[in-house]
Formats: structure tokens, sequence, C-alpha cells
């Protein structure tokens, strides 16, 4: 085949490929764009129609942790792995840490049949897990496609479905995904941070023991909740810290009265400038008051928001656990875990900020530090799950700064 006629996106599930309308009436599966492009496909998992924001991950394993990622609220996630679903699914490889950060991805879309667990680990079947967590799954479809359609136009609001008896309708699923909200000025991370506060005690996880409970003598961090991910909390304790999380809608005021020795302002799902007021006051109000601060993610964002920066959407955002990133002031580069489809504007960040990482995929701001006030920030996800351990250092770096600021103080 010529390279140009091989450059061309085309979107079209390949289990179906020849007989196009035949198999269309017969598809239990169905991603539908707002356009009316319909990729028919196999339905896996939950049944039903869900709608939102259609991404592609590269990652090549820890498809739970991804898709339990409450950073993932309101998106369908096509993995670009073809198989899925041999590590199946267990209790531990859950990344949502409270009741409300459940609602995480709505979709999963995969190349492959979802085949059965092969590994000692498993509890449950990867295609029982979904089910059970109503996520919609298509599979059998041309994921290369898909995602060289996301690379070409962007990510774009999708309806997928799922119907054991096929009768899909897909001129109203692209109704749906037409009325559907956009991301950009979604602002959901409301709907998965937790409504109590509460203290975190679980370490990270160890071969062959599991998980473990951390010390109590440590510097006490407090988490803004915007859909914290486990493992950032696992880290934190493993790093040597008290953990305290506190829903993301907590005054400053409350935040300073738990004597808080650090903040660290969570990842989370949806458009940071969208997120609100309620929560950069917040944020303002704890670096104002000179407690070392730590943002990761939607909390580098917000962070950066609060002190005047801006942030954009980025044509097809990075989500996958293989991203290098360069460390400006060391010039080491880490392989990290990123899911991400906004990014802060490097040329509005205040004058007191300095670059401190940068993605070495396409150049955009992955960290910045304060000059003059114990702040740093993050793009990436040192906390990994899924995705290589290089960044651990982050949380190790930051509660170590705060136990030698805290011995300092007495
Ligand atoms: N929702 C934000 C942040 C994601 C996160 O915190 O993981 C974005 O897509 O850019």
């Amino acid at each position: 085949m010529p390279e140009a006629a091989e450059n061309q996106p085309r979107v079209r599930s390949q289990s179906h490929e020849g007989d196009g309308a035949a198999r269309a009436a017969h598809a239990t599966g169905a991603i539908v764009f707002a356009d009316g492009t319909v990729v028919y496909g196999d339905g896996a998992g939950a049944t039903g129609v869900a709608t939102g924001e259609l991404c592609f991950n590269t990652a090549m394993t820890g498809h739970q942790e991804i898709l339990t990622d409450p950073s993932y609220a309101g998106q369908v996630v096509c993995f670009t792995f073809p198989h899925i679903g041999n590590v199946g699914a267990n209790a531990e490889d859950e990344e949502a840490s409270s009741e409300p950060a459940r609602r995480a991805a709505v979709g999963m879309v995969s190349r492959a049949t979802i085949t059965p667990p092969a590994n000692w680990r498993a509890e449950q079947s990867f295609a029982e897990w979904l089910a059970a967590r109503g996520i919609i799954a298509v599979t059998g479809v041309d994921t290369r496609a898909l995602t060289r359609r996301i690379r070409e136009k962007g990510m774009p609001i999708v309806a997928i479905a799922h119907s054991r008896d096929g009768g899909l309708d897909a001129d109203r699923l692209a109704e749906l995904a037409g009325a559907a909200p956009a991301m950009e000025g979604a602002e959901l991370a409301r709907a998965v941070s937790r409504a109590e506060a509460g203290d975190w005690a679980v370490d990270g996880w160890n071969w062959p023991e599991g998980y473990a409970e951390g010390r109590a003598d440590g510097p006490l961090v407090v988490v803004l909740d915007y859909g914290v991910k486990a493992n950032i909390l696992r880290r934190l304790v493993a790093a040597g810290a008290r953990v305290r999380v506190a829903p993301g809608s907590t005054s400053a005021a409350d935040v300073l009265a738990m004597k808080p020795d650090g903040v660290v302002v969570s990842n989370g799902p949806g458009d940071p400038a969208a997120t609100g007021e309620y929560a950069l006051e917040t944020i303002r109000g704890v670096i104002e008051a000179g407690v070392p601060t730590l943002g990761i993610c939607l909390g580098h964002q917000m962070i950066a928001l609060a002190l005047g920066a801006k942030t954009v959407k980025m044509a097809q955002g990075h989500h996958g656990a293989n991203h290098p990133v360069k460390n400006r002031e060391t010039g080491q580069v880490e392989i990290v875990s990123m899911n991400h489809g906004f990014a802060v504007d490097r040329d509005t960040l205040p004058a007191d900020a300095v670059e401190t990482h940068v993605s070495l995929f396409d150049g955009s701001n992955c960290g910045f530090r304060l000059t003059d006030r114990p702040v740093f920030s993050v793009q990436h996800h040192p906390e990994a799950s899924p995705g290589p351990q290089d960044s651990f250092g982050v949380f190790d770096r930051f509660v170590a700064d705060l136990a030698k600021r805290r011995a300092a103080a007495n």
C-alpha cells in the first residue's frame, strides 16, 4: 500500500470488515461520534449507553488502575495495547480512594476480545469486573484507527453503547454524543471528592505481603481531595507522612486549623479552569500562610491558576505509562505515568516560578516551583499506578523536607 494511503486515518471496526450493514444490525457494541461516525464492535462489561471524552492510553499493563483513576471521570479510554484482561482484576489494584471517587472512567475500548485472567493476583475476570463496575466496553475495534483520528482531530465526545441483543440506534447515539457537554468547561472534581475529612494509613504495596499500615509519627500532610488516587496517599505514607484527606471544598481556615506540616493538592477530573474559585481560594490561603505545598496533575494546574497563570486544552492530551519527562534542574529524564488533557501555559507563570520539568514528547510544561515560597508541583503522576516508579522521589523529597522543617521549628 502506498505510504500516503497508509497514513490516512481510517475508522472502521476490523472485526466487522466486509459486511458493514449486516454486522451493524447485529453488533452488540458501538462507539458513535457526534458527526455520525460509527465504530461497531462487540459489547462487553456493563450494558447501556454512556457519553464521554474519548482518549487513548498507551499503557501496556495496569488497565484496572487506569479505569479506576478518578481523573478519568467523564472519559472513555481506548487502550492502544491490544490484549486486555490477562491480569484480571483484584481488590488491591483500586485507585479510587473513596466511595464518590469510584465514578471514574465510563467506557473502555480494546482491539482484542477480553481474555480470561492468567495471574496469581486475579480475583475476577476483567470482563466480569467491568460489568460489576458499570463500565461499558466495546472490543474488536480497530484501536489504531481511533487513535490516529484522535491524533489528527483531538479528543471527541462520543457515545459508547453495549446491548446484548444488538439493535443499536446509531442516529440516537450520535444525537446523545452531540448533546453531551464538552470536556472544556467541565467541572467534575466535586462529584469525585470525599464528603468528610478522614485519616489514611495504608502504606505502599510490597511483594509478597501486599499493603501494610504506615507509621504514626511523621509530619502531617493534609491532602485536598479532588478525586485523589489511592497511590498518592500510599506513597505519602510510604515516605513517612501521617496523611489526612480533606474534601476539595475545605476552606483554607479549616485546612490551617488541622495544623498541617504540608499540603498536597490532588489530581482530579475535568477542566482545571472550571473547577472553581472555592478551590483556588483554599490553595491561595494555604500558600500565603507559608505551608509547604505539592501539586499533582489537576493539583499542579490548580496551583498555577491560583497564582494567576492560565491552563489550556491540549489537542490529544497525554495518557500512558511511558512518557519521558526532563527535570530541567538536574538534567535527568524520568519515564512517568501521565494522564491529562489540559496543560499549564508556561508563559503565564508568575515571575517567582521556575519551570522544573518539561515533556520530551511535546515540550509542554510538566512542573514548576516557586523561588520565594515552599511550593512545587508536577503535571505527571509520580505515584505511577500504573507505570514506572522513577518519580517516587517526589514524595520522599517532599516529606523529608517537611520533617526537616518540623525538626528545625522544635
Ligand atoms: N483533569 C485534568 C487533570 C488530570 C489529573 O489530575 O490526573 C486534565 O485532564 O488535565
